[in-house]
């Protein structure tokens, strides 16, 4: 509980807009959202006209299209801590918010949403302006800010949870979130793969049996063995990613930065017996890609001001690159889930139907029907006939829009302008690749799209989502994308659709004359064609993919895939071939990051585990530094097996670690340093990881009102002679040295605790001190003491500014000569450096 601080899932990020990487979809405009005109006629023909949904249903769709979308959060951590605060929730702030009335009618306070199981997923639909009115929302509101910061609530719209529930992760796994930033859906992803292990660590640190493999791999000693990589190819957004990341507090967790289709192979020890490398696959893949987010538009005011169909186009190769990485990347029988916030069937069935091809088809690759996950998610099949969009102009001007139901078609009116006006220009995005995959010669063969899961805004008051779950039946070798029989057939030519008048007539159901487009193409959607997918394919030009040779151990490495192997073709945009050359950048063209594991009899960590009473069962070969020297100098961090193993075979070769480990001890640097036997602190952050191992310097506190204390005053006394006000929790601390020591809390509902805790506290010599910030203290009293505002008492920050102010006064005497300067001495009693 608590588990550090941090932000909360701050939605999604996509492709639009400045950052050619698909990072940045912030909204930058300079007018309120509310007086944005929801309306783009381009964007909703094609919606309306495309075969999406009958009439009738994209009327209803299209008005939630145009609403706003409601706040959603859910409750995180392991599932007893979540449903621990979402009782606190329910019990104390839906009472009191049914109970408010606005302009007569009874307000609707915050529901959870029937898709998620164990009422962990919430959403609100009351408007800003009865939020703001309102003291119970305001309360409310307090509540969901200090919870997110403590990390035990994420905000996070209610479709882009549906991913991970669809991945079915199980604790052991190894996964990859291959385009992870912010973080929202690697943070679920880690909690599937920590599953209930603080249990039965407990249970195997007390020598009391557990099951070690009922429900995923938790053989060591009761800690998951699984792990999960989350990557990102935009640097800023990779930080927003360990932002979110790092409260978590999980050692399974390795951040990295790099273009996911070219994702590196990651090396492992040789099997034993051999000297050959073997490279490591993933149970699990998630592949959430950069999309045009037109699905977001209930949030997003970009999507009804720039929507274009050439969005799609434009990403469609680097979608379809890379799922085809992931799905290289993931062991035969796994499972990958694809995922976009976009409706566009470019960049989703096609991208998905083209994959399973260049794959080589449905006997090595196959959507998964996944009508059991979240049964009571509303849901539409994913289609298998779709039309194409683009829009044709003249230097920006004299659009025509066009609805492609084929390549052929395309490749017809193409034909048909270059010969009668050679100066219009279509997308040269537009490859077999974007079209419906033409009839398959068995039933066998045939890609069933309607597996894939559609959500539109209407289902259930959510934003717009796409999901596709893939397994790898087989070892596959990829070949290129547009080879394949997709698009071969030939089919009905291409209807094109003037601005201003229809030219041709066809079957193609047309866009009408008010579909005009804006008089130019904005600067955004110019980039978004040139450079993205231009820029993508130059970075593949110059870094090479994976060889095709793709057979897996029986463990789930191979033995095939050398990071910086030059000899394979690989698959290149538009079908081209790629010269293959060396994947991995040096490390010199990279921000150095160390990564240095301590010997396992380094002094310090034997000094701190002895002091601690730590059982020798800990593992004591996984402390991580993060200087170049390797030293116990300032911070350790604790990993877990398979992040050390993956971080020392692969530091050196080039790959972009940014973020790993736990703080676990950070040296405390006081004046009496050199009397103590450990002079470091426990972190809040690895607390927990520790705990269950430590046989010295724990105290427990049972009482409510001592515990308050401690939260309420930064350094209460514990004078040698006379008395203090900490009751039993002074008496413990009494009887021990100086230094850090494990504060326990059980769960207690008669004393209000309503969770197990346990923190980290400091025993001076003449004071004691709960190491937790601010923050953290303020939330906790507002979970735990319903006390919205308290004031911290710090006695050592009081005592300074009193010294401080008696010099002051004392300087002020003396320079009007009143009195003798005396010099006082303004130590800060034992505060340590740096708790607050
Ligand atoms: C839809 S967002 C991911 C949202 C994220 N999964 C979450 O739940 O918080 C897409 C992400 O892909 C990243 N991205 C764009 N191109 C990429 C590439 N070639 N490789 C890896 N990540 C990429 C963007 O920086 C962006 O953060």
């Amino acid at each position: 509980m608590g588990r550090g601080r941090g932000g909360g899932g701050r939605g999604r990020g996509g492709f639009r807009g400045k950052n050619k990487k698909g990072g940045d979809r912030r909204d930058v405009r300079t007018e309120p959202w509310s007086d944005i005109r929801r309306e783009n006629a381009l964007f909703e023909s094609y919606y309306k006209t495309g075969g999406f949904l009958d009439e009738k249903e994209f009327e209803q769709m299209w008005k939630y299209m145009a609403s706003d979308l409601p706040n959603s959060f859910r409750f995180t951590g392991t599932k007893a801590d979540a449903l621990a605060v979402r009782e606190i929730f329910k019990k104390r702030y839906i009472p009191a918010i049914t109970a408010v009335e606005f302009e007569g009618e009874p307000v609707q306070p915050p529901e959870p949403v029937k898709a998620f199981p164990d009422e962990l997923v919430w959403h609100m639909k009351t408007h800003k302006k009865v939020i703001r009115r309102y003291k119970p929302f305001a309360e409310f509101q307090r509540f969901l800010v200090a919870e997110t910061t403590a990390g035990n609530i994420s905000r996070q719209e209610v479709v882009s949870m549906i991913p991970p529930h669809f991945l079915d992760v199980r604790p052991g796994m190894v996964v990859l979130d291959m385009c992870a930033a912010p973080g929202s859906k690697s943070a679920q992803l880690a909690e599937m793969i920590h599953g209930d292990e603080e249990e039965r660590v407990k249970r195997a640190a007390s020598n009391e049996s557990f099951n070690a493999t009922d429900d995923g791999d938790y053989s060591d000693d009761g800690r998951s063995t699984g792990l999960l990589i989350a990557n990102d190819t935009d640097y800023k957004r990779a930080g927003m990613l360990v932002h979110q990341v790092k409260r978590l507090n999980f050692p399974n967790l390795i951040v990295t930065q790099h273009d996911a289709s070219i994702f590196p192979s990651i090396e492992m020890p040789p099997a034993p017996g051999s000297t050959k490398p073997q490279y490591l696959k993933f149970d699990r893949v998630l592949a959430d890609v950069p999309c045009s987010g037109d699905g977001t538009a209930r949030k997003n005011p970009n999507v009804w001001q720039k929507w274009t169909p050439r969005d799609g186009l434009g990403l469609h190769n680097l979608q379809l690159r890379i799922l085809m990485r992931g799905l290289q990347l993931l062991k035969k029988g796994g499972r990958l889930v694809y995922s976009t916030c976009s409706l566009n069937p470019v960049e989703n069935e096609a991208v998905v139907a083209s994959a399973i091809q260049a794959c080589g088809g449905t006997s090595k690759v196959q959507l998964v029907d996944c009508s059991n996950a979240l049964p009571e998610l509303i849901r539409k099949p994913g289609l298998n006939q779709w039309k194409v969009l683009d829009t044709s102009h003249i230097n920006g001007e004299e659009k025509i829009n066009h609805m492609f139901t084929s390549y052929e078609s395309f490749l017809n009116t193409k034909e048909k302008y270059e010969k009668e006006e050679p100066a219009r220009q279509f997308s040269n995005k537009i490859t077999r690749s974007v079209f419906p995959p033409v009839d398959a010669p068995s039933e066998a063969e045939r890609i069933p799209l309607e597996r894939c899961v559609r959500v539109y805004p209407h289902l259930q008051d959510t934003g717009g989502f796409f999901i596709a779950v893939l397994e790898k039946l087989d070892d596959i070798k990829v070949a290129q994308p547009g080879a394949s029989s997709k698009g071969k057939a030939g089919s009905t030519d291409a209807t094109p659709v003037p601005v201003q008048a229809s030219e041709h007539s066809d079957a193609t159901p047309q866009l009408s004359a008010e579909d005009a487009v804006p008089s130019a193409p904005s600067p955004t959607k110019r980039k978004l064609e040139d450079t993205e997918d231009d820029a993508a394919s130059k970075r593949f030009r110059t870094e090479t993919e994976d060889p095709a040779q793709d057979a897996t151990n029986k463990d789930g490495t191979t033995t095939s895939e050398p990071v910086n192997d030059t000899t394979s073709s690989t698959p290149g945009p538009n079908g081209t071939s790629q010269t293959p050359q060396p994947r991995l950048k040096s490390e010199s063209q990279s921000q150095k990051e160390y990564f240095e594991y301590l010997p396992k009899d380094d002094p310090t960590v034997s000094d701190i585990l002895s002091f601690f009473g730590i059982s020798p069962r800990f593992p004591r070969d996984r402390f991580l530094v993060r200087n170049k020297e390797g030293l116990a100098l300032n911070k350790m961090y604790y990993t877990s097996e398979l992040a050390k193993t993956i971080i020392t075979h692969n530091k050196d070769r080039g790959m972009r670690f940014i973020h790993c480990g736990v703080v676990m001890f950070v040296s405390h640097k006081i004046k009496d340093k050199d009397a103590m036997k450990a002079p470091w602190r426990l972190q809040n952050e690895g607390i927990k990881i520790l705990e269950p191992w430590a046989g010295k310097r724990i105290i427990t506190c049972k009482s409510r009102d001592e515990f308050y204390r401690l939260l309420i005053e930064m350094f209460p006394k514990l004078p040698k002679d006379g008395s203090h006000e900490l009751g039993e929790v002074g008496e413990q601390l009494m009887q021990l040295d100086i230094g850090c020591c494990f504060l326990r809390i059980e769960q207690d509902e008669s004393q209000g605790f309503p969770f197990r805790m346990v923190l980290p506290v400091w025993r001076h010599p003449g004071s004691a001190n709960l190491m937790v910030d601010k923050d953290d203290r303020k939330a906790m009293l507002l979970r735990l003491f319903n006390e919205e505002n308290p004031r911290i008492i710090n006695h050592v920050m009081e005592k300074a500014k009193e010294e401080a102010e008696k010099e002051s006064a004392e300087a002020t005497e003396e320079a009007e000569g009143e009195t003798e300067a005396k010099e006082e001495d303004t130590e800060m009693g034992d505060a340590p450096v740096g708790t607050e």
